[in-house]
């Protein structure tokens, strides 16, 4: 018989926390209640596949998390990863900005051991909660040795998805989270069948490293749309902000009489990323605009909010546009 593997669960809140009034409440109820010993306590089915403990790192709901949360939660996932006591690390988590701290994690942290983000759609009061079924698969998944240099992954609905790729698409039902190029693998019942790999720079091999960042720098996003004006863009531009990351319609494309605002910011310091509101497909490099000749950056297959976490990163190294349009091919 072998040892069980080492899991580590850290608990952010959301609403696989969440709790509401009586069992009929799946969309009316309060997220980031429970505590992880709670959660630990009521799924006994854990500790047949791992030894499992629980760290209470934040009680919230995931659209209120900051950038400080962030590196706050992903240095202690880096400090676990490098215990030798550690195979592998769960986070639970609102799902709301789950694809963003996913990403983030899967761009900083160094390490081969599995990280697996997860959450619910429906709190475990409820009728038909998964998040107990997301989370016994978390652990299993964390706990695998061939869940190994994959990088970020994230279980939710019988699915592992990438951290990178994954998005919450749909709002209210448990089907909420997918990817365009589709999910790495399946877990039925503990076990995991892998399908695909991911390509992009990920985890051991990135060259960002969460050990040596110690602040993010401020990026904005803007959203394209009939009828835009220069609003949010002067006003982004004068914020401070050090990009900017623009949600284009179509393949990114932008209303012409905002291309002088953007190509102000753009001269005025601020970094311009060309990404798209449309949630699939690509931004292709000097289709629709000009992006060479205006010093401008385009997202490739990264959602606006996917853009600006992968910017800040980018941007704790360089901010020359040449170095950051690479990075944003590569990762
Ligand atoms: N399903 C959820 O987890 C959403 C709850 C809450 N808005 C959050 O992101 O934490």
């Amino acid at each position: 018989q072998q040892a069980l593997p080492n899991v580590v669960i850290l608990a952010t809140g959301g609403t696989i926390a969440g709790a509401g009034a009586s069992a009929v409440n799946s969309a009316t109820y309060a997220a980031a209640k429970v505590g992880v010993e709670k959660l630990i306590a009521g799924l006994p089915e854990l500790s047949k596949v791992a030894n499992v403990r629980g760290e209470q790192v934040f009680q919230v709901a995931s659209e209120s998390l900051t950038n400080d949360n962030l590196l706050t939660l992903a240095k202690r996932v880096s400090a676990l990863s490098k215990q030798s006591d550690v195979d592998g690390i769960v986070i639970t988590h609102g799902t709301d900005t789950l694809e963003e701290t996913a990403y983030f994690l899967t761009l900083t942290v160094h390490t081969n051991k599995p990280i697996v983000v997860v959450g619910s759609m429906r709190p475990g009061t409820a009728l038909s909660a998964d998040g107990a079924l997301n989370l016994y698969n978390a652990v299993n998944v964390a706990g695998s040795k061939d869940a190994m240099g994959k990088g970020v992954l994230v279980t939710m609905n019988d699915n592992i998805d990438t951290g990178r790729d994954v998005s919450k698409n749909v709002n209210i039902k448990t089907s909420a989270f997918s990817s365009q190029w589709g999910p790495l693998g399946m877990i039925v019942e503990g076990r995991n069948y892998w399908f695909r790999a991911p390509v992009k720079r990920h985890t051991m091999n990135s060259e960002f490293d969460i050990d040596s960042i110690t602040t993010l720098p401020p990026v904005e996003i803007a959203m394209g749309y009939e009828g835009v004006s220069s609003v949010a863009i002067d006003a982004i531009a004068k914020s401070g902000a050090k990009a900017l990351i623009h949600g284009g319609t179509g393949n990114g494309s932008v209303a012409d009489r905002i291309v002088p605002n953007l190509q102000k910011a753009r001269s005025d310091g601020v970094i311009v990323i060309r990404s798209a509101r449309v949630p699939d497909g690509f931004v292709i490099r000097n289709a629709e605009q000009p992006d060479d000749k205006y010093d401008w950056v385009v997202a490739h297959d990264l959602r606006p909010q996917k853009a600006r976490i992968l910017a800040m990163v980018a941007l704790t190294k360089t901010n020359n546009t040449k170095e950051l349009q690479r990075i944003f091919w590569e990762y």
